[in-house]
């Protein structure tokens, strides 16, 4: 269609899904960034169930579900999947996989036919198997390179880093890989 260019724009971001995953609101804060560079419509992930507050005690259900392959049943629900051709995915890096959450959403929603953008934060050892899995479980999606960076380490009680100034350095880096990716 030949539409002029505002509506054009609208419709563009119309199609354009933010879903992520976020504790101590380090992976929101990219949420935040990408969603307010692009738009569209942004979700985060809650549980049927959520996770306990205390840090040991979601390591060890976090270790145990990943051990037990169990998926968490979400709350979140998105209305019509169908409308959306890029799906952006934010997750932390638990037990250096894919937190269940976002293996519980990836195996609910078919995102075949669809762009997928993982991104990331974690406590400085990286993004682990975590972007492989989004490969895996993304079952003819066309999934672009990622982008991760160092959040916070609740384990040594550094929960939101990206705040304040490093926020604006953060936001620098994501617009420059939102670029690299060519959806900006
Ligand atoms: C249950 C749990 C497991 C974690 N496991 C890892 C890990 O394996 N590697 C790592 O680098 N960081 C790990 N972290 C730290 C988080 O990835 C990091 O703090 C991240 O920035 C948190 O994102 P959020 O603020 O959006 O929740 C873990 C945190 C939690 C709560």
């Amino acid at each position: 269609q030949n539409l002029p260019p505002v509506e054009e724009e609208i419709a563009r971001t119309n199609r354009i899904l933010i879903v992520y995953l976020s504790r101590t609101k380090n992976t929101e804060a990219i949420a935040e960034i990408i969603h307010r560079e692009i738009g569209g419509t942004l979700v985060e992930l809650e549980l049927e169930t959520p996770y306990p507050e205390d840090y040991d005690a979601i390591v060890a259900q976090v270790d145990n579900e990943n051990e037990t392959g169990y998926l968490p049943p979400l709350n979140t629900k998105i209305e019509n999947i169908q409308k959306y051709d890029t799906v952006f995915l934010g997750f932390p890096t638990w037990d250096m996989q894919l937190p269940p959450p976002m293996k519980s959403f990836l195996k609910e929603y078919d995102l075949s036919g669809k762009t997928v953008i993982p991104f990331n934060t974690n406590g400085g050892y990286g993004v682990g198997s975590s972007f492989q899995t989004v490969e895996d479980l993304s079952t003819d999606a066309n999934v672009l390179e990622g982008f991760s960076i160092k959040g916070g380490l609740e384990r040594d009680g550094i929960l939101l880093a990206i705040k304040g100034e490093r926020r604006e350095e953060v936001r620098a880096e994501v617009i420059e890989w939102l670029r690299s990716i060519k959806v900006l």
